[in-house]
């Protein structure tokens, strides 16, 4: 991983210099190519994202929302155009060690939770950590600290399928933070959920950005896009408008 150092406290401290660029996309462009049409899902985008803001992308069905959230996420390539990742350049790794980037520094959090129905709470909240090899002592101590973080220590053994719609987005977020990444990527993250629960979601995610965490969700609910401080707007791949909010 790429740092720069210029003295000797950035050397003690390198991960806490603030508002440091912790994603950068430059001319990013996607064409997705079928047998009878080429769609530019995202055209030329110019888009850095750094350390504690919450950026919020909004625009209209088929913008390019959720396509930009893919290839953010590592979960997608593009077809031009650079990303660095905390000054690492990401788009030309192979597939393994896309996926192995994508472990450890991306936490995804998915409108329908994904969490897997016949591992516990823990387990779920576990399995990220075990694919990346942490001993299972250290896994035990952030499984647990996450849970408690999102107030689901209690629901350690639970099945997902035994939980309600907002408990287990909040298991779905302790497994995006466990991991302690550099960026949570989230997807409508309440949009299955109802308005309480969303609430209760969204309230989570800011407590996460208080705390420090440096997040970015696509949303389709304009009281959500102002909660975020930095609003992104989208259309027809492009980026329309960029509003700081404070
Ligand atoms: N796998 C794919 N193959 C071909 N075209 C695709 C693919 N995925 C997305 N697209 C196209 O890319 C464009 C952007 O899609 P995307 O899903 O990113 O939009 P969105 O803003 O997230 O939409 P929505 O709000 O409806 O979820 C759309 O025109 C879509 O049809």
């Amino acid at each position: 991983m790429m740092t720069t150092m210029t003295s000797d406290s950035e050397a003690r401290a390198p991960v806490a210099v603030p508002g440091k660029a912790l994603l950068q996309l430059d001319g990013l462009t996607k064409v997705f190519e079928t047998e009878e049409v080429e769609t530019h899902a995202l055209s030329n985008i110019h888009l850095t994202i750094r350390q504690n803001e919450w950026v919020a992308i909004v625009g209209p069905s088929g913008s390019g929302k959720s396509t930009l959230l893919a290839v953010l996420g590592l979960l997608d390539t593009a077809t031009r155009g650079s990303y660095l990742l905390d000054g690492r350049s990401v788009l030309e790794l192979s597939p393994a060690d896309r996926a192995k980037v994508r472990n450890q520094h991306i936490g995804f959090i998915f409108q329908s939770f994904n969490l897997i129905g016949d591992l516990t709470v823990f387990e779920n909240v576990e399995l990220p950590l075990t694919y990346r090899g942490l001993p299972a002592q250290e896994r035990k101590q952030r499984v647990e600290r996450a849970l408690e973080r999102v107030g689901m220590a209690h629901r350690a053994r639970h099945l997902p399928g035994q939980l309600s719609g907002g408990q287990q987005q909040r298991v779905a977020v302790a497994r995006a933070v466990a991991g302690d990444p550099l960026i949570l990527l989230a997807d409508e993250p309440t949009g299955n959920l109802d308005s309480k629960n969303g609430e209760a979601v969204m309230q989570l995610l800011a407590d996460l950005h208080k705390a420090g965490s440096t997040l970015c969700m696509v949303t389709h609910d304009p009281a959500q896009a102002r909660i975020a401080t930095r609003t992104v707007s989208l259309f027809d791949g492009r980026v329309v408008q960029d509003e700081q909010l404070r």
